[in-house]
């Protein structure tokens, strides 16, 4: 039976401030960054979005040596992605999709591991310059962020030698659920990995060849034809140019534009299968202030574009026209009724007649009054009907022109009040939804 996908309202945002994956410093302080950029708030003003805040994990700290040849800090990659996989299962079943600010790509073993135990259908969408498929043998850098698909993977498990530490992690996911998006810096070996497991993988010059919605929906279709599986995506802020996203630690020129990642998220979005989204490798300790700002909010508009947020707008939830009248109101007199005249309760009966009357009402900005030698006029003109019900005179002021609304009556059936229709305009007091509902 089909199941009927529908993009996740509520969300779970963790924080990773680990940068031991790889040697330069910085990129463990991007969670806190893009939290003082806006991140929290920016996400909940997306149309509908619950976002819960989990925090920054804790990162343990471990001071066992590296006992894993061109590995480096093993032990405290495998602590963090550890701590990160069971954060990630907890946001999962809490029912969220789970947002992981990193940190460097090492991380990406605990998201995935996290996500696996939870949801074993996963694909995985790896965005990316690199390909992070390195064994610890096939690897120049002895930097995990290069290694973290190469650890998940089942099919290559054979090509490890035993991992100290890692015990907690088992490679359960089938390279044959993976696919690459943005490649343009890819060691030989991982290339030797893509062509032999037949990664459906969209390089920059794939994306260059074929635009990037044809790149993706071709992979989607690969891994998922049925359209039935959760989508985990790792992004990499590196997949994006040089010129986009110049604070991080390893980029390369002739990357994906941010127009170009803003239109694969929000395909991604579209599909409703989106379960775990992780963001990593900004580093705000590279490059100077406009750098930053300019790496961080890439990042912002990726995240945004994959939890629904529309270029194209969206209109106020409810709304169906303008609102007509914005203002608030205030009674300043009225011509009591007989009967409130006698009894003396003048205010309370001019607040009901003003929650009679203004009921429709929301959010009225501007006063309301009446002139008193007018109304006297009046009530002489209407030959003291006019205690029989209330009469005002209502002023509204719009944003770019002033409107009276001179006349207002009710229970006036018997009288004939063309005249006053002609004199004033009549203004039809329609009801709009408050601002923010
Ligand atoms: N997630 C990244 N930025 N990875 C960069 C990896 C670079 C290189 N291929 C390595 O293994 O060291």
């Amino acid at each position: 039976m089909s199941q009927k996908w529908k993009p996740l309202k509520q969300v779970g945002v963790i924080g990773v401030p680990f940068e031991k994956g790889q040697k330069k410093y910085g990129v463990s302080v991007a969670p806190a960054a893009m939290r003082s950029a806006g991140l929290i708030e920016q996400l909940r003003e997306i149309d509908g979005l619950d976002v819960k805040d989990y925090g920054d994990i804790d990162i343990p700290s471990c001071h066992e040596a590296a006992t894993v040849d061109n590995m480096a800090y093993l032990p405290l990659v495998s602590a963090c992605n550890r701590s990160l996989s069971n954060k990630m299962t907890q946001v999962l079943n809490d029912g969220r999709l789970a947002v992981t600010i990193g940190g460097d790509h090492s991380i990406g073993v605990g998201t995935v591991d996290g996500h696996y135990s939870v949801n074993e259908d996963m694909i995985l969408i790896w965005v990316d310059a690199h390909a992070d498929i390195n064994t610890n043998k096939t690897s120049d850098s002895g930097s995990v962020h290069g290694m973290p698909v190469a650890l998940l993977v089942k099919e290559l498990s054979d090509y490890w030698p035993y991992l100290p530490t890692m015990d907690w992690q088992v490679p359960k996911f089938s390279i044959k659920n993976l696919g690459y998006i943005g490649l343009r810096s890819v060691d030989h070996y991982e290339r030797l990995a893509i062509e032999k497991y037949k990664v459906p993988t969209f390089a920059m010059e794939d994306i260059e060849d074929h635009g990037i919605r044809t790149s993706i929906n071709h992979i989607l279709h690969v891994l998922d034809p049925e359209k039935k599986k959760p989508i985990h995506v790792s992004f990499d802020i590196d997949s994006l140019d040089a010129l986009e996203a110049p604070s991080t630690g390893t980029s390369v020129r002739g990357g994906l534009t941010l127009r170009e990642a803003i239109k694969l998220m929000e395909i991604i979005h579209s599909t409703g299968r989106l379960r775990a989204l992780d963001l990593v490798e900004i580093n705000p300790a590279i490059g100077n202030d406009s750098d930053r700002k300019r790496t961080i909010e890439a990042g912002l508009c990726i995240l945004k574009a994959a939890l629904g947020f529309s270029r194209r707008g969206t209109s106020p939830r409810g709304a169906t026209d303008l609102p007509i009248i914005s203002a608030s109101f205030k009674i300043s007199s009225c011509l009591e009724t007989k009967q409130e005249k006698e009894s003396g309760e003048e205010k309370n009966g001019m607040r009901a007649i003003a929650d009679k009357y203004f009921s429709k009402i929301s959010n009225i900005e501007s006063k309301y009054i009446i002139n008193e030698g007018l109304s006297k006029t009046i009530s002489n003109l209407l030959q003291g009907k006019v205690n029989a019900f209330p009469l005002y005179k209502v002023s509204l002021s719009l944003d770019r022109k002033p409107v009276k609304i001179p006349w207002t009556l009710d229970l006036a059936s018997p009288l004939d009040d063309s005249h006053y229709k002609k004199k004033f305009k009549y203004l039809k007091i329609k009801k709009v939804p408050a601002p923010g509902n």
